[in-house]
């Protein structure tokens, strides 16, 4: 399922934070939004996901805006990891991820064998099946991230809305994760869904994402493929360091080198 956002611009108590987004994810590519601390991204996220409204212009899928939709039905096609996502209530791992399935329930809203088949599925993708029985808020920060991302893959969504997903994950769980995302988080079979994603990672992101946009001061300023995007001059002018490009002697995926210091 295609993403489109046009012209969105996103305020939060009368202030707006970012501006004129013009943001394309074609069906089954993965997206990576990068940019500095406080550039926006998990404002625009939050526009993405239904939490917040746009100010000006629209978020589409497959050409249907998605604010006008009405929320159950919303939720069968988009799901999201929000960046501060969790509960305050001390239920199990199991019941969370279960919270995917209400989407997809009709009249009485009691999982079903199958719902509950496809929560003991989710959980067992993210390497949490041992996690289940267990009270969520005594999980570690990387358990607790891949209970909730179950809870996104038990909703079965056509599009995945991610905000910095490998947070407080090891190196392998975040290898993990993103190739996960990647390669069949869809609903159906085979079916790989849409992503859209921050990532504070520019290796990982170079790596794993078809398109990068990069967000400064909530403006996009350059986007396309992580090679064209991720150029020394962009990363000295957005990020204010100094990088050096190498390539990946296995894949030929660019990568970053970083000075010690800041650019001055
Ligand atoms: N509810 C709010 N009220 C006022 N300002 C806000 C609110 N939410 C975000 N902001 C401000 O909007 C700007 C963008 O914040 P946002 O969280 O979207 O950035 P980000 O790119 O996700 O940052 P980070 O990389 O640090 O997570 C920041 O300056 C932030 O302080």
């Amino acid at each position: 399922m295609r993403l489109d956002l046009t012209g969105v611009s996103v305020a939060v108590a009368g202030r707006r934070l970012v501006h004129d987004i013009d943001l394309t994810a074609g069906s089954g590519r993965l997206i990576g939004l990068v940019g500095p601390n406080g550039s926006g991204k998990s404002t625009l996220l939050r526009c993405v996901y239904r939490a917040l409204r746009p100010a000006a212009g629209s978020v589409r899928l497959d050409g249907t805006d998605l604010h006008a939709l009405p929320a159950r039905e919303a939720a069968r096609l988009l799901a999201a990891l929000p960046q501060e996502a969790g509960t305050d209530f001390d239920f199990t791992a199991t019941e969370v991820v279960a919270m995917g399935r209400l989407p997809h329930q009709r009249g009485s809203g009691r999982a079903s064998a199958a719902d509950r088949e496809v929560c003991d599925r989710a959980l067992a993708r993210v390497g949490a099946a041992h996690l289940a029985e267990r009270g969520f808020l005594a999980l570690s920060g990387g358990e607790k991230q891949r209970v909730l991302l179950a809870r996104a893959l038990a909703q079965e969504p056509r599009v995945l809305v991610l905000d910095e997903p490998t947070n407080h994950l090891d190196i392998a769980q975040q290898l993990e994760v993103l190739a996960l995302v990647r390669d069949g988080a869809g609903s159906g079979p085979g079916q790989r869904p849409t992503v859209l994603t921050a990532l504070h990672d520019l290796n990982l992101a170079a790596v794993h994402c078809d398109e990068l946009y990069v967000l400064a001061a909530g403006r996009i300023v350059a986007a396309g493929p992580p090679h064209d995007v991720l150029t020394a001059e962009l990363l000295a002018e957005v990020f204010g360091v100094r990088a050096h490009r190498v390539h990946h002697p296995e894949t030929g995926a660019v990568q970053l080198l970083f000075d010690r210091l800041p650019a001055s």
